[in-house]
């Protein structure tokens, strides 16, 4: 069992009967999209909502329950990766673009925990990664100009096909930006909610309730304050 295996096999021991369980988006969400599906086997009742298109795609052929986002105000269990974790646990996410969805259900979340390998542990969020900034169309340049005020740096972020630019699963398009290290994340975070134009951006502060680090043959979990043990 790798390491991811092993968080997403612990994170699924904190699902109980009858809760909403909210799937996160990425390969080690995958591994606890497949958790579920041998709960769901042995008999477990609970319902699923997905933070995507491609995680709703995968509970639908495990043959696991689910709800849509819609029909949801809160959400008992949300489980997924990251791209970056600080050691305050905060998050940087998406780099899969879809950022609404998953931080909508962080927001719902009775509990949110996060599965990682030490690949993602970094000292300040920004190290590894452009911060994902999720923009409408018709807004990019504008915000693009807010955050080069910030001085922020970066692009429109391109994939290769045929149109060249990378478009979320509801139309919005996503600026990658480094920010000076001077700009400390609490203020960019506050900087980033209040531009008009911003639909969400990959900054999660104050959401994670623990990160589950698969470290050589174990899990080890980092709770934070505001985190009592989900059980
Ligand atoms: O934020 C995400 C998607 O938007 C993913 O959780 C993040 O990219 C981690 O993916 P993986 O588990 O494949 O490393």
């Amino acid at each position: 069992m790798n390491a991811k295996q092993r968080v997403a096999e612990r994170a699924a021991t904190f699902v109980s009967e009858g809760m909403v369980v909210g799937l996160g988006t990425g390969s080690t969400a995958d591994y606890f999209i497949q958790a579920l599906a041998e709960l769901h086997r042995e008999g477990m009742p609970f319902t699923t909502v997905s933070s995507s298109v491609v995680s709703q795609i995968k509970a639908h052929d495990l043959g696991l329950p689910s709800i849509s986002l819609d029909q949801v105000t809160t959400v008992d269990l949300y489980v997924d990766g990251a791209d970056e974790v600080s050691p305050d646990i905060t998050l940087l996410k998406g780099q899969g673009a879809d950022l609404v969805r998953e931080k909508l259900l962080a927001k719902a979340s009775r509990h949110f925990l996060v599965l990682v390998d030490e690949s993602k542990l970094v000292r300040s969020i920004g190290q590894n990664f452009a911060i994902p900034i999720e923009v409408m169309p018709f807004a990019w340049r504008m915000v693009k100009t807010q955050l080069e005020v910030l001085g922020g740096q970066g692009d429109l972020r391109r994939i290769a096909g045929k149109d060249n630019l990378m478009i979320s699963s509801h139309g919005s398009l996503i600026l990658d930006m480094v920010f000076p290290d001077e700009l400390d994340v609490a203020t960019l975070n506050e900087r980033l909610n209040a531009i008009p134009g911003v639909v969400e951006h990959g900054i999660f502060k104050n959401l994670a309730n623990a990160v589950f680090l698969g470290v050589a043959g174990g899990v080890e979990e980092r709770w934070a304050d505001n985190g009592d043990e989900a059980s």
